[in-house]
């Protein structure tokens, strides 16, 4: 049975063109049914729109500015997203925390790509401050992981992980295309894996 998901993005979308690319190889037999973005000037849609997928734009600021909260925010984009029944949400460079209002719709079924390991930089900004904590000597490696989504950021339990070397002559621009490389396979390889097709 054809298995259907539905992917979040912030920004450029190069992870959701990874998954569009695999999608429409053959080699990741599934259904893009909708790609949701909470920034209008996410290049990600325009990879969608080429890729014939429907999109959502879904921004906060209306919200904040009829005053508002996030959690009112999650409750209309669950409904939203409810509609589809997916069985799979991946996060893609999604840069809103859920709260767990939204979490709890979807039951257990939604999955995020981080650019870090395990408990190392959870949050924002982790290859940079990878990078900056190799430079001050406190790591070796860095890495990337694919997690299920709990409330509490980047602490759900890992699908994959995979460690990134880090060398002395890198540039910070060295080491995101690195990790970049390695998202573009790993997210595929966390959606086969969670869906197991
Ligand atoms: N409940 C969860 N929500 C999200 C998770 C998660 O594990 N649990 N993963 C994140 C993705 N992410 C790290 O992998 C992440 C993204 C954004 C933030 C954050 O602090 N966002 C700020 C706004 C930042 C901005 O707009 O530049 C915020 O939401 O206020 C932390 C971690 C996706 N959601
Ligand atoms: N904490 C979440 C986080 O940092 N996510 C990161 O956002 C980027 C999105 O790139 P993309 O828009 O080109 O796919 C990726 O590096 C992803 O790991």
């Amino acid at each position: 049975m054809l298995r259907h998901i539905i992917v979040f993005i912030s920004g450029n979308g190069s992870n959701l063109q990874a998954i569009i690319d695999s999608v429409q190889s053959g080699t990741l037999e599934c259904k893009i049914d909708l790609v949701v973005s909470n920034k209008k000037s996410a290049y990600g849609l325009t990879r969608a729109e080429k890729a014939g997928i429907p999109t959502l734009v879904f921004p906060l600021k209306p919200y904040k500015d009829a005053g508002k909260t996030r959690i009112e925010y999650d409750i209309d984009l669950a409904n939203k997203v409810r509609e589809y029944n997916p069985d799979l949400i991946a996060l893609a460079g999604w840069m809103h925390v859920l709260s767990k209002e939204f979490i709890d719709h979807f039951n257990d079924n939604i999955i995020n790509l981080h650019p870090a390991l395990p408990g190392q930089f959870d949050g924002i900004n982790a290859i940079k401050r990878a990078y900056e904590a190799f430079k001050r000597g406190e790591i070796t490696k860095t890495g990337v992981m694919v997690h299920k989504v709990v409330p509490e950021v980047d602490k759900g339990e890992p699908l994959i992980i995979e460690e990134v070397p880090i060398f002395e002559s890198d540039t910070l621009e060295d080491l995101e295309e690195r990790i970049h490389s390695v998202e573009h396979r790993i997210i595929v390889q966390a959606i086969k894996k969670f869906l197991g097709i």
